[in-house]
């Protein structure tokens, strides 16, 4: 690879942000974290990495940290993520994603960075009239949480064309697992993933998982998504930005697998890898929640070389469940020889 850039991870102390400082470092390139600690947490950077704390739309601040660590290349997490909060709170995702995103552009550009990264999302889709989607597929956002998303990918294609910045726009699916290593997980706790509050129900950490909506026009009647574990997204980071530096030019993929779950399918991986039925209650629709999502992932694999190693929804429930008792410190069950022997001896 040319001469590796130090690299500026916003978010990087949130979930997908902190997978991919530890992809960065697993591939010998510098990083710093620049994060506002709002859903991430210090501890969720390395000892190792520096942690600047401090809010994109500081942008006197953000400069400086710039400058000081002779930024080169940014990968942008920073963002809210909420599909449902964004449908109450419009304003807070057009502030956060868009303008705070603006700003760090503009920040960007003004310093001499070369490179940026940015996390879009399947939501920039909406309701795609055909299935699978492609990066091609009309972006119709349903949610302002996709159309905030979708105005700063727009943003970025008019400054890369103006002002030469190399953009790679990922655009994930729906993000699940954890760090196969035990080094990094999801670590919030109101989180509202499928994944995570599937494996705190297990847990018994929640009385129940809702499912939201059971009469969509899928076969079960519940939402489809196209999952990807966090690990291999984190992977594909590192190829976008080694993509950039050694070709310049602009890049947008698809970040999935190409194949979807329903949300019951999801629900008894997670019961068949615990072993324990679910308190699950079902319940009416969440509103800006789009029927179905999944990918055409071709792109990424041709144009990135990206193989991922992490391809089971079982893989992404196990990894999910062993961070969760990890930070919950909810114990492991007893292995069933074990449990017989305690029965017997009392
Ligand atoms: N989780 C998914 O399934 C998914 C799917 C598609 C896209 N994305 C995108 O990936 C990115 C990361 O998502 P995540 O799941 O890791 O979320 P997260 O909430 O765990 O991480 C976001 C991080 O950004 C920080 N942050 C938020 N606003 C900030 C600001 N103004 N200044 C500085 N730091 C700020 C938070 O403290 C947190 O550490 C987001 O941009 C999200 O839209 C996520
Ligand atoms: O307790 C729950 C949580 C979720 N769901 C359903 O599970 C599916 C997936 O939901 P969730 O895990 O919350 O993800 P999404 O709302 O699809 O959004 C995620 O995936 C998008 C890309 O598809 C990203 O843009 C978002 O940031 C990210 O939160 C949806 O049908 C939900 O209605 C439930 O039924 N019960």
């Amino acid at each position: 690879m040319s001469e590796l850039p130090v690299v500026l991870v916003t978010g990087g102390a949130g979930y997908i942000g902190s997978h991919a400082v530890l992809a960065l470092k697993d591939a010998g390139i510098p990083v710093v974290v620049y994060d506002n600690l709002s859903t991430g947490v210090r501890l969720a950077v390395p000892d190792d990495v520096t942690l600047v704390e401090g809010d994109i739309g500081d942008t006197a601040h953000l400069a400086r940290a710039i400058q000081e660590h002779r930024i080169a290349a940014v990968m942008h997490f920073a963002g809210s993520i909420v599909v449902s909060e964004s449908v109450e709170k419009p304003l807070k995702y057009y502030h956060n994603n868009t303008q705070n995103s603006l700003g760090l552009i503009d920040t960007c550009i003004k310093q001499g960075v070369r490179h940026m990264i940015f996390s879009s999302t399947a939501a920039v889709y909406g309701e795609p009239e055909s299935s699978p989607i492609s990066e091609d597929t009309p972006t119709k956002p349903i949610n302002p949480y996709g159309a905030s998303k979708l105005m700063t990918e727009q943003m970025l294609r008019d400054a890369s064309a103006a002002h030469g910045l190399n953009i790679g726009i990922l655009r994930y699916f729906n993000v699940a697992g954890a760090d196969p290593a035990g080094r990094a997980g999801q670590n919030t706790p109101a989180a509202t993933h499928l994944i995570k509050v599937a494996v705190q129900a297990a847990l018994g950490l929640r009385d129940s998982i809702s499912v939201f909506g059971t009469d969509y026009q899928t076969p079960d009647g519940t939402c489809i998504r196209d999952y990807i574990h966090v690990s291999d997204l984190a992977d594909a980071h590192v190829l976008a930005l080694r993509h950039l530096v050694e070709n310049g030019g602009n890049l947008l993929v698809n970040c999935a697998y190409g194949r979807g779950f329903s949300v019951r399918e999801v629900l008894r991986a997670v019961e068949a890898v615990t072993g324990e039925p679910l308190p699950v209650v079902d319940a009416p629709r969440r509103a800006g929640d789009p029927p179905a999502l999944v990918a055409s992932a071709d792109r990424i694999r041709q144009v990135l070389g990206w193989k991922p190693a992490h391809d089971s929804v079982e893989e992404m429930v196990r990894t999910a469940l062993a961070w969760e008792r990890h930070i919950s410190g909810v114990p492991d069950r007893p292995a069933s020889g074990d449990a017989a022997q305690t029965r017997q001896a009392s």
